[in-house]
């Protein structure tokens, strides 16, 4: 049997009045969390199931710079669609752009919930086998008052038979959008698309959430989602190592930490040859248990001839991004008598942060000499070690 399409939607058309009332700071989708965007926390938790077959981000018409220096690459990622006044209507525009693929399932996600599960998509997915739609819940557990006055409690509401709603709300595709077309034409304004699917006659089913599933939606919301990354006890921390040769040929200038620093000779190999980058792309791998950097840039494929070594970097940086992980630090030392590296270590520290989306104090560059001693010490060529260490979900 043909496996289902499963597309989603990111809905990130909002300008997050509520944590950045004064409009002076970043919308709370592109802010920083434990190093990362929240958008792109939000999009990886997708990209890491191979299950998904496209994504759709929806956009404020005012974020697309900001949405660029995300630097998401993956061939199911679509190009952000503009959302528009409401979370209602920019869950339409994504509809409108999925409809050409008529994917079978379609999730519809949240910017601001970057802490979607494996196992709440996977239970989300699996309920609509037997219903039209499922969406993630957690039980209330505070209390709940109604009041009509806002100051004197009018009733007390039985809570066994209140749930508080998450997202990912996953839906077949065909029923939902057609019943969000019909929603587009009255007056109510529906606060979550399993209210539509109701509204439309769709059953729905509630499937187990996550509590730490929150919506980033006050100023204090940093620090509680903040709390949750740095005290989550499913990551794990793994170490890599890296080692890399690359001899001298006739030249003027060497490659080194994607800095290019004049010198009496170049480095041959098919790439630039920068051996501090590629030292560090295999500890990255080896972090990660992804093989090494021949496996992914083979050197008998052309099309590395030559190439940026930044982008066998950044490659092994998504794949950690893509695992649900981060890099805590790196650590390279580069073995030489000349070039002088010492000048070019801010540089590097630069470009290898900018690469990978870190801070430049996770990164270390030393060198050394071998005190004339070996092949380095005979200038035949530059060797670098590095060593990652990346903190990743615990896969038991
Ligand atoms: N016109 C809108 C409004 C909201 N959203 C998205 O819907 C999600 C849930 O909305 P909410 O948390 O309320 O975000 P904002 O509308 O941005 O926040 P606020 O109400 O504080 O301005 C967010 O990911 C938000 O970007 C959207 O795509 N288009
Ligand atoms: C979709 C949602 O996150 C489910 O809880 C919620 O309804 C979004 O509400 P908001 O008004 O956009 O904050």
């Amino acid at each position: 049997m043909r496996e289902k399409s499963i597309a989603v939607i990111v809905v990130a058309a909002g300008k997050g009045k509520r944590v950045n009332a004064d409009g002076s700071g970043d919308p709370k989708q592109y802010r920083q969390l434990a190093g990362k965007p929240v958008l792109a926390r939000t999009i990886n938790a997708f990209l890491a199931l191979p299950s998904i077959t496209a994504i759709v981000p929806v956009i404020h018409p005012d974020h697309a710079e900001r949405y660029a220096t995300l630097r998401l690459a993956d061939e199911r990622l679509l190009a952000p669609v503009v959302g528009a006044a409401t979370r209602q209507a920019s869950v339409l525009e994504g509809l409108k752009a999925l409809a050409p693929l008529r994917p079978d399932l379609v999730l519809i996600q949240d910017a601001a919930r970057p802490f979607a599960t494996t196992t709440v998509i996977a239970n989300v997915i699996a309920a609509l086998e037997r219903y039209e739609g499922a969406l993630p819940v957690a039980p209330v557990t505070d209390t709940i008052k109604r009041s009509l006055d806002g100051q004197q409690v009018s009733t007390t509401e039985d809570r066994n038979q209140l749930f508080a709603a998450q997202t990912p709300q996953g839906f077949r595709f065909g029923q939902i959008f057609s019943a969000h077309m019909r929603a587009s034409t009255i007056r109510r304004q529906f606060t979550d698309d399993a209210e539509i699917a109701e509204w439309a006659g769709l059953r729905v089913a509630m499937v187990e959430g996550d509590r730490d599933n929150i919506k980033i939606t006050h100023p204090e919301d940093f620090a509680r989602a903040e709390r949750i990354i740095s005290g989550d006890r499913q990551m794990e921390t793994r170490i890599g190592t890296g080692f890399d040769v690359h001899p001298f040929e006739p030249g003027d200038a060497v490659w080194l930490g994607g800095v290019r620093i004049p010198h009496k000779a170049k480095l041959r190999g098919h790439s630039d040859a920068d051996v501090a980058l590629h030292a560090l792309t295999d500890a990255i791998l080896g972090a990660i248990g992804e093989g090494d950097i021949g496996v992914h840039f083979p050197p008998s494929d052309m099309q590395w001839r030559g190439a940026a070594s930044s982008v066998f970097l950044k490659h092994a940086g998504d794949l950690v991004a893509k695992a649900g992980g981060r890099i805590v630090n790196l650590d390279v030392t580069i073995v030489c008598e000349a070039p002088r590296i010492g000048p070019h270590v801010s540089a590097m520290q630069g470009i290898i942060a900018e690469t990978l989306g870190i801070a430049t104090s996770r990164i270390a560059i030393k060198a050394t000499t071998s005190e004339q001693l070996g092949f380095t010490g005979r200038e035949e060529g530059i060797v670098a070690m590095a060593s990652a260490s990346v903190e990743v979900p615990r896969v038991d």
